[in-house]
């Protein structure tokens, strides 16, 4: 009879640690006074899982920006360059997630990657030569003293060696091979140290095996887990994996040593069958992951305890859990005053799911029947709003309407017409810096403390200000610097019909970053245009072409709390008819270049490449198609992506039939371009040529040098440039500084080439 979470969120239900780490940058507080912040929140969760009925109560899963940088932090895998700095442990760690520049010394960021299939990121542990794996911290261990001083039962949960090798960057010559007997060794001194506490389970997160795994990477985690696991403990060790299943390698698993195994039920789809098929050993706790840690929704109760009831366990040897950490989801339903009840009724939150556990719980083990009752008359009752026009819409599309036309090679030599831009044009991703006054004038209007012309007067000041600037800069393309927007996916949401909002619902995205995703309610449609009076005010104040900016349908599905009545497919073509409109809006307005971000394209694509096209991509290509497929040739159509980890899946990158794509290649060292032109992409590309999720001010000559590797590889008539990413989270000064050099470094590189041209 037990209950198990994965972790738990930890920016608070009122962004403290968001606003503490903030003022611990900007020196407003010392590191006593943020410790005692994060402590404050650590306590209140404990407390929170403790009086919920919650088995064992989580540490290990709090951290001031990232829990795998937390790891390399603990396990001394912290390049040079940051030791060098000579800070104190904390700043070290804070100059590894967000980069340091001072007093003449400047040191990048390590790169932010995506977390598997989720929203979240996590920084790149870095490993070259001289890295000296071995236990360097004790955050870990205070935590559970801390922990245990107040609660009996208490678990810890660490990212396993298997996964923080996955994910590392290797810079030398040594691979991840040979780091494991290291990285074993000093995983064994956390064993040992743990074993001076009380403690009742160590998780160790293993999501990696979940991915497509290779004979190489079934015998490494073998032979990492033998050794480990040979060291003496007092605890027991669950092996704990989400996000997917673990077809690859659960004969191994069951084999191996581990007193319980997490698997994923709901992500997992071969996890069921898996089980049924193998069986599962009587000497194990299966933690079996099945209330969602991802969705919003109440659990379907019925639903739960029959997949429950289909698992070959015994209670003896049975954990109920969540699918994954509750880091994906908001904190508190409650905190939703505003939302109506009808709505409200159907969500769950972390606390909330922790209810749901211990519901669960005594429906499984005590007989509850009475909850299960209650739960199924909330499924009875459930009403998505429906719109027969939208479906309609959605059933009678033909093939036909998914087409662009002419061809992009076409389509090219009449934009380069039209437009007659300079070589390699600039221009940026969208957002300018969303400074503190343009959040209080936001702020303010919601509150109603200012009247709606108030609130747009303000950002037409701003757009006033932002174009003159760039186009004293000297861009080329122009942008309105998004100011009415409090987020590229919440904005549209409150534009269409079909989303519902929350006011406090924020989940973490990285470091000190939230997001408040938009819930898709009902079917999705354009009620009215969205961005049209603003592109156009903005596009009066120019000769310069300004872009109209609209995010994508795969990324406001992707980045919304999804209803699951429905398919993505059926959602995300809504959401693609409703663009569609705004696009077609646009263009009748007299905007000519139209960026639709799909930012988050890359995001879901399925973890195992079997599924890549067959459960995703076959529908999210034709859904950006459908978005652009009516404009006229002329009207170019640029997209944006973050993060450049599309290796794989280039054709479908290129299938999307744009015109212009930017996406981030500084931090991943420009490793894209290769397979660019390996790949014969065809689409004018804008590789992001400085890291804008750093405050740190790249120099002309830096950006020159990227410039310079960029078109080593690529043809000039091919290449944009631009920053990787928009660049709402950073300061104005910090901004223009950095503009201003990546605009001296393309005229002095489009001087190098007509000096070149001249000589030849
Ligand atoms: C580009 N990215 C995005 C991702 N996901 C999205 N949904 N959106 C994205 O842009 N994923 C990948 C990348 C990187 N991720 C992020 C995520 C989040 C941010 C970011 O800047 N977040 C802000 C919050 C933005 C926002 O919604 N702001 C609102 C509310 C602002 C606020 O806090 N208001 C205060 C009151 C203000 C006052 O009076 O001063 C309050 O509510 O208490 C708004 O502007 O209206 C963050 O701060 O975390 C960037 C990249
Ligand atoms: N147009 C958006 C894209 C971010 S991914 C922005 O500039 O913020
Ligand atoms: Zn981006």
């Amino acid at each position: 009879m037990s209950t198990n979470i994965i972790g738990f969120p930890r920016i608070g239900e009122n962004r403290e640690l968001k606003r503490a780490t903030e003022k611990y940058w900007k020196g407003e507080i010392d590191q006593d006074q943020l410790n005692d912040i994060a402590d404050g929140l650590k306590d209140k969760n404990w407390q929170k899982q403790a009086e919920s009925g919650l088995t064992w109560i989580a540490t290990g899963d709090f951290s001031y920006f990232d829990n795998l940088l937390d790891l390399a932090n603990l396990l001394n895998i912290i390049p040079k360059r940051y030791k060098d700095l000579k800070l104190n442990p904390l700043d070290t760690y804070f100059a590894q997630a967000r980069g340091y520049q001072s007093e003449g010394k400047s040191v990048k960021a390590l790169p932010l990657k995506k977390w598997f299939n989720t929203n979240y990121h996590y920084l790149v542990p870095e490993f070259d030569d001289d890295t000296e794996v071995r236990l360097a911290g004790d955050t870990l261990f205070q935590d559970l003293t801390k922990a245990l001083k107040k609660h009996k039962n208490v678990k810890t949960s660490l990212i396993g060696p298997f996964t923080l090798l996955k994910l590392g960057h290797f810079s030398g010559e040594k691979q991840a091979r040979n780091f494991a007997p290291a990285v074993v060794a000093a995983y064994k001194d956390i064993f040992k140290k743990l074993n001076e506490h009380q403690l009742a389970w160590l998780q160790i997160d293993e999501p990696a095996i979940v991915f497509d795994l290779s004979d190489d990477d079934r015998a490494l985690f073998k032979e990492i887990y033998k050794d480990l696991l040979s060291e003496k403990h007092n605890f027991k060790v669950n092996l704990q994996t989400y996000f997917g299943d673990v077809r690859d390698i659960y004969d191994d698993l069951i084999e191996l040593d581990f007193d319980g195994l997490g698997l994923d039920f709901l992500e997992g789809k071969e996890s069921l069958d898996i089980v049924g098929k193998k069986g599962f050993p009587a000497d194990k706790v299966l933690f079996a992951g099945v209330l969602n840690g991802k969705n919003i929704w109440r659990n379907n109760y019925t639903a739960t305890i029959n997949l429950l009831k289909k698992l070959p366990v015994t209670e003896d040897n049975l954990v109920i859990s969540t699918s994954c950490s509750l880091l994906h989801v908001p904190y508190n339903v409650d905190n939703e005053t505003e939302l109506a009840s009808d709505i409200k009724q159907h969500l769950s939150f972390a606390y909330q799911k922790l209810n749901e556990l211990n519901d669960l719980n005594a429906i499984y083990f005590d007989g509850h029947k009475d909850k299960l009752d209650e739960n199924q008359k909330v499924f009875d009752n459930i009403q998505h709003p429906a719109d027969t026009a939208v479906q309609k819409r959605v059933q009678d599309l033909k093939d036909s309407d998914f087409v662009r036309s002419p061809e992009r090679a076409k389509r090219e030599v009449l934009q380069k017409k039209r437009f007659n831009l300079p070589e390699l044009p600039t221009t940026t991703i969208g957002s300018f810096p969303q400074t503190k006054d343009v959040r209080e004038n936001r702020s303010r209007f919601r509150k109603g403390e200012i009247n709606r012309e108030q609130y747009q007067e303000f950002i037409d000041e701003k757009i006033k200000r932002i174009i003159k600037w760039q186009e004293e800069a000297g861009f080329d393309v122009l942008v309105h610097g998004e100011y009415e927007r409090n987020d590229m996916v919440e904005y549209f949401g409150e534009n269409l019909a079909g989303f519902v909002f929350t006011k406090k619902a924020w989940v973490q995205s990285y470091g000190s970053r939230a997001v408040k995703p938009p819930i898709i309610w009902g079917d999705v449609s354009r009620k009215h245009p969205i961005s049209v009076a603003t592109s156009t005010y903005a596009q009066s104040l120019t000769d310069k072409p300004v872009k109209g900016m609209l995010t994508g349908p795969v990324t406001i599905f992707n980045w919304s709390f999804p209803r699951e009545d429905i398919s993505p497919k059926e959602s995300v073509t809504q959401i693609a008819l409703a663009i569609q409109d705004e696009v077609l809006d646009l263009e009748k307005h007299g905007i000519a270049i139209i960026q639709i971000d799909e930012a988050a394209l890359r995001e879901k694509l399925p973890l195992r490449k079997t599924d890549w096209y067959s459960q995703y991509l076959d529908w999210a290509v034709p859904a950006f198609k459908l978005v652009h497929s009516r404009v006229q040739p002329e009207t170019q159509i640029h997209t944006h992506m973050c993060y450049s980890e599309f290796n794989d899946i280039i054709p479908a990158i290129d299938a999307l039939d744009a015109d212009v794509i930017s996406f981030e290649a500084s931090r991943s060292d420009l490793s894209i371009i290769d397979e660019l032109k390996k790949n014969h992409f065809e689409t004018e590309v804008g590789p992001g040529v400085y890291d804008i999720h750093s405050p740190r001010i790249p120099s002309t000559d830096e950006i020159h040098g990227i410039i310079q590797k960029i078109l080593a590889k690529l043809p000039v008539d091919k290449v944009w440039v631009n920053p990787d990413c928009g660049l709402k989270t950073r300061g104005e000064a910090e901004t223009f500084a950095s503009l201003e050099n990546l605009v001296s470094a393309t005229k002095q590189t489009r001087a190098e080439l007509s000096e070149n041209l001249v000589k030849e």
